[in-house]
């Protein structure tokens, strides 16, 4: 089996991208925030409260004849800018770009922090990271992918995110019309369950590649890419106007300042992040202060390289065993 499905950017800085799936019989369709860097199907269900609920697509597992109640389950989920949502368990048939499970997990939201409810394009998340990272108990639950994962074709799929243009998830199968060039395979390393990999190196503007180990997560649930702060205040040493200002959370700098390019390795391969891509969006609308695509990871303990760079590259997620992640050219 194969299935593609487009992935949509939710506003016109790319913050996220949702993808439609149908879930139950006969099916319901929700926009889901796809993740590489969680493991749990969560959607805005019948049983999120209505005050919680602004205008998200839900899920009825009532009106599903194939829904069935995981009795005794319950989840609970923090993400990495503090938003969070915990609820019960269904488990009901599932599709993404025509590929389908028949008894996927769905985990139904009973409550949803403030940043989920104002969301209005998200209807619940979709991870892709390892099954271990799953928070159902008392029984942990498996990912699409990886109930998908022994019909597929290939045991993959892949990523190719666009700037403000729909891009597409791939499972099971490797579309050569989508990317030019060879793929660069590194391997994975899966504690704790992220799709954690090690970058050869970095490089600001047209300035010497700087080689170097920087081990991180491929995450397509975060927006920004998070990296160590000598390699971002060399950034942005070459952005004139450039601060790193407390009261904004990170680097911003005078939107109409020359921003260079960012290149990163991935073992002999180079990828070059747009400068458009690294100024990423008015502090406020209209302002002509902008706030930075590449930020520190200090206070994170953890690199991640989140959608700005995923946009400039297109990437096998390899789900064989050793897992592995491929990034070629596009
Ligand atoms: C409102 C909202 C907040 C956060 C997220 C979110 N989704 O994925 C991630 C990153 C961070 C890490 O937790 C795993 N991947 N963050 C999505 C939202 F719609």
């Amino acid at each position: 089996d194969t299935g593609s499905a487009a992935a949509v950017p939710i506003d016109d800085v790319d913050i996220a991208y949702v993808t439609p799936v149908t879930i139950g019989t006969p099916p319901q369709t929700l926009q889901l925030d796809f993740d590489t860097g969680s493991s749990d199907l969560w959607v805005f269900s019948s049983h999120t409260p209505a005050s919680q609920v602004r205008g998200q697509e839900i899920y009825s597992p009532n009106k599903s004849s194939t829904a069935k109640l995981l009795e005794g389950h319950t989840w609970s989920i923090t993400y990495g800018d503090g938003s969070a949502s915990r609820g019960n368990v269904y488990v009901d048939n599932f599709t993404v770009g025509g590929l389908s499970v028949a008894q996927q997990a769905v985990q139904t939201a009973q409550q949803v922090s403030s940043s989920f409810t104002s969301e209005t394009n998200i209807d619940g998340l979709l991870g892709l990271g390892f099954s271990t990272l799953n928070t159902v108990s008392p029984k942990s639950q498996l990912t699409f992918f990886d109930n998908a994962k022994a019909s597929l074709d290939s045991p993959v799929f892949t990523v190719d995110l666009k700037a403000q243009a729909a891009g597409t998830y791939d499972f099971g199968f490797i579309d050569k019309a989508k990317y030019t060039g060879e793929i660069t395979y590194v391997p994975v390393n899966t504690n704790p369950g992220y799709w954690t990999f090690t970058s050869s190196g970095y490089a600001v503007g047209s300035g010497s590649f700087s080689s170097q180990s920087i081990t991180g997560i491929a995450d397509t649930g975060t927006s920004l890419v998070y990296l160590p702060t000598a390699i971002v205040t060399a950034y942005y040493r070459q952005v004139s106007g450039a601060t790193n200002s407390r009261n904004y959370g990170g680097y911003v700098f005078p939107c109409s300042s020359a921003l260079p390019t960012f290149t990163f390795g991935v073992g002999d391969a180079r990828f070059t992040i747009p400068s458009s891509y690294i100024s990423y969006s008015p502090i406020a609308p209209g302002s002509s202060t902008c706030f930075g695509g590449l930020q520190s990871s200090s206070g994170l303990g953890i690199n991640i390289w989140g959608d700005v760079a995923l946009k400039a590259a297109f990437v096998v997620f390899n789900g064989a065993n050793p897992p592995t992640i491929g990034w070629a050219k596009k």
